[in-house]
């Protein structure tokens, strides 16, 4: 697991990582999630050893990554799939790691196989496409079979294959019982992917549950009544929360459509349509992160 208490990153007078405390917990999938500039990379430094924290800890199955006897066996990561020598084959770019990290070179060929590389394991690193480049760096992260991976953006320029790939990938690490964070921009291609969701935003924790927790956060019972003003009233009084919707509906939150039916049949008020509506995840994303975002268009 990866343990993150009160992190913050400070770079002069900007604060990208703002006091975050986290458990990111074995066997799921957790996506790290927040718009650009949300400090996301920077958190994943600070786990990695590769930025010191301005204050706070971040650990690693209890130890502080400089304190890892093995790291690259206890935790992997990609923050850019880029990282690999270009005029270096793919083969010599995992055989170096895994020297330096006492890690057999059968392991090489174990992690080619797995990321689907070995026909191309010869072949420079600069040649590679971009979806083989990210199988590489991928392939380095699995080198030394850790418990727990830590992918910046994974499936960023990826085509709807390798999307496909590396999703099956990450599910099945998690249900190894690994601990599996990954970050993206992108609340639809979380989705897909991960079980549970951390929302960032200016370097503060803004939400933090299961994928499910997200939708039901986002949904509301849409009503429509010819009798809207009254009703309104009658549903803020029981102690829901009502906004006007598109069509002369109604949105109410914090009730269920059950007991708003039940209200309106107490209080005889006649109702047209009466139903739940799903916000997708990426609208809740939005309406989450609509104050951190830090370079958002102009509303
Ligand atoms: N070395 C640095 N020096 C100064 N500011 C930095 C540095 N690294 C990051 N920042 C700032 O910290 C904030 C968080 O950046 P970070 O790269 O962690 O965000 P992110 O969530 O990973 O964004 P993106 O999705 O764009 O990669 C940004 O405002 C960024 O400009």
């Amino acid at each position: 697991m990866i343990q993150l208490t009160a992190l913050t990153k400070r770079y002069g007078d900007k604060t990208a990582v703002d006091d975050l405390t986290l458990l990111v917990r074995p066997g799921v999938v957790t996506g790290f999630l927040g718009p650009n500039g949300a400090g996301k990379s920077t958190t994943m430094r600070m786990i990695l050893g590769l930025d010191l924290p301005t204050s706070g800890t971040a650990t690693i199955n209890g130890r502080a990554h400089h304190e890892l006897p093995h790291p690259l066996r206890t935790i992997g990561s990609m923050l850019d799939a880029r990282a690999a020598h270009p005029r270096r084959t793919a083969y010599k770019h995992l055989l170096y790691q895994a020297q330096t990290n006492a890690i057999p070179a059968t392991r090489v060929d174990e992690v080619l196989d797995l990321v689907g590389l070995t026909e191309v394991a010869g072949k420079p690193a600069g040649s590679f496409s971009m979806g083989m480049t990210q199988r590489l760096g991928i392939a380095a992260a699995l080198l030394g079979d850790p418990p727990v991976l830590v992918l910046d953006e994974p499936v960023n320029g990826l085509d709807p294959e390798g999307v496909r790939w590396i999703r099956a990938l990450m599910r099945g690490l998690a249900a190894e019982g690994r601990t599996v964070l990954i970050s993206s921009h992108l609340m639809s291609e979380m989705a897909m992917t991960a079980d549970r969701l951390v929302v960032i935003g200016k370097g503060r924790l803004i939400a933090e549950g299961e994928i499910g927790d997200f939708t039901a956060a986002g949904s509301a019972v849409a009503v429509r009544t010819p009798e809207s003003g009254v009703f309104a009233r009658l549903l803020e009084l029981a102690g829901a929360h009502v906004r006007p919707g598109p069509d002369d509906e109604l949105l109410v939150t914090g009730m269920e459509a059950a007991d708003v039916g039940r209200l309106a049949a107490a209080e005889g008020v006649t109702l047209f349509e009466l139903s739940v509506r799903h916000a997708s995840l990426e609208e809740t994303f939005m309406e989450l992160t609509r104050d951190a975002a830090e370079y958002g268009a102009a509303r």
